[in-house]
């Protein structure tokens, strides 16, 4: 594996919401980040933590600055090949799990490749991803409320990496678990990255955070990098 591909790089990024009178939520935000690395990004809520990774996604055109994505300009594309970029390159996790409510696990995982591949190969292929996240076949039919916290976010990962992404985006992915289930996600996101997968994570939890190889603190609308997290 070569560990110097650069996976992300963000350069200048500004992004304010509303009229000119408003401060920029993001005000000249640089990043560069390289394959396989884990990348945390901390900050005090409301800086501007999930408008970036938005940014970053190709979900929200920032008012100036760029991103690049495997050597790609997301905001140059059209919008049907940022779609498809996404859909091909990134994977997402959230603290709310956004699992649909009225379809099974099973279903749920395969969501993001339904249109693009054979359904009974995308069924194989996430009854091994559930079981590489630790959910029984007994869970594999039952719809996601009836689920814990823990098991929920469990086939989100799964569904993250359905279609082999090179980057996840993570936006408080442990916000809503306790702390046996925490460590348990953290596991799972540190085996998707010896994987070779870049990971993004947002996250206020700074036994998260430090588990990265590198910690950017957003404040004020810049991103700074942590040379140390003292917990
Ligand atoms: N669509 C929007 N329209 C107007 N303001 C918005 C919009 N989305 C976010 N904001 C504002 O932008 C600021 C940054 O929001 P954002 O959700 O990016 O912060 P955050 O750092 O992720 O917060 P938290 O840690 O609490 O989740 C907040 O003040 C928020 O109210």
């Amino acid at each position: 594996m070569n560990w110097g591909i650069e996976m992300l790089y963000v350069h200048n990024l500004m992004k304010k919401y509303g009229n000119n009178e408003t401060l920029n939520i993001l005000d000249g935000v640089n990043l560069e980040v390289k394959e396989a690395v884990w990348c945390s990004i901390v900050g005090p809520s409301g800086t501007g933590k999930s408008t970036l990774l938005k940014c970053i996604a190709g979900l929200l055109k920032p008012d100036d600055g760029s991103v690049r994505m495997l050597n790609h300009d997301i905001y140059s594309m059209t919008e049907e090949a940022r779609s498809n970029f996404r859909r091909t390159n990134i994977g997402f996790i959230f603290q709310d799990f956004k699992l649909l409510s009225h379809y099974s696990v099973l279903e749920n995982v395969i969501m993001p490749l339904l249109y693009d591949k054979d359904r009974k190969w995308l069924m194989e292929k996430a009854k091994d991803l559930l079981k590489l996240v630790g959910i029984p076949e007994s869970l594999h039919n039952r719809l996601p409320d009836s689920l814990s916290g823990g098991e929920k976010q469990r086939v989100a990962i799964a569904r993250s990496i359905i279609g082999d992404p090179e980057i996840i985006l993570c936006d408080e992915p442990t916000g809503n678990l306790d702390t046996k289930n925490r460590d348990r996600i953290i596991e799972l996101l540190l085996n998707i990255q010896k994987r070779g997968t870049t990971i993004i994570c947002v996250t206020h939890d700074l036994e998260v955070a430090e588990k990265g190889d590198c910690v950017y603190r957003l404040n004020e609308g810049l991103l700074t990098k942590e040379e140390m997290i003292h917990l």
